[in-house]
């Protein structure tokens, strides 16, 4: 679970990453909310900022801008703050800087869900999430099977196939407490 940062552990933010639709979102929040920290989803921000839906922002201004504009809130995120639970869109990791800046400054949990799983969630998503627009089942399969690389890197994998949102919260805190127990037992004390 250890990183290069300066940031104590347990005041290290926590950075949620995996494919659309596994659950980033809805986890996170009840992870901060179990935590008593604060929740920043960076779809959400970059949709406050732009006043619209992600699918209209990839329309007016191209996925291009939407990965800068996604890359500059992580980064800042990544450089100025603590404590806080952040779930990342699935595509954030494709930028290398992002997925090297949170690796070396949070901790960094994967949330994988087998394909079968997650098949069953795509009428739920189609709608707000522009990447799987205009795609067959068998051009998005290979998607979800490409992005895995670009999460094979973290600090640990959950897998969520056979656990509701809440019960991943409270295995990640579990794990969390594990962590930092194992590698900070005394910070804070002395
Ligand atoms: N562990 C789970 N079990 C069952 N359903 C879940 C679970 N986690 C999330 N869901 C449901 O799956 C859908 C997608 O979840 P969510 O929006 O949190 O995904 P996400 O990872 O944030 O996606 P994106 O990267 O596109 O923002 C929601 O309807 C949510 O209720
Ligand atoms: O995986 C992706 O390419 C994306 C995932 C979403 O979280 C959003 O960031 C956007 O819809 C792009
Ligand atoms: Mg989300």
């Amino acid at each position: 679970m250890q990183n290069n940062s300066e940031i104590p552990l347990k005041e290290q933010n926590i950075v949620l990453i995996g494919f659309m639709g596994v659950g980033k979102t809805t986890i996170g929040s009840h992870l901060a909310r179990k935590l008593y920290r604060d929740f920043v989803d960076i779809d959400q921000e970059i949709e406050q900022e732009y006043n619209m839906p992600t699918t209209e922002i990839f329309k007016t201004y191209g996925e291009k801008r939407f990965r800068e504009i996604e890359k500059e809130h992580i980064l800042k995120l990544c450089s100025n703050t603590r404590l806080k639970i952040i779930s990342v869109g699935g595509g954030a990791f494709l930028q290398e800087e992002v997925k090297q800046a949170c690796l070396a400054s949070s901790i960094v949990f994967f949330l994988d869900l087998n394909w079968d799983s997650w098949k069953d969630r795509l009428k739920m998503l189609i709608d707000t999430r522009p990447n799987l627009q205009n795609k067959t089942l068998e051009e998005i399969e290979e998607l979800f099977r490409s992005r895995q690389d670009i999460y094979a890197l973290n600090h640990s994998k959950i897998d969520t196939d056979q656990l509701d949102a809440e019960e991943v919260a409270d295995y990640i805190i579990q794990t969390l407490k594990l962590g930092w127990e194992l590698y900070e037992p005394t910070r804070g004390l002395n």
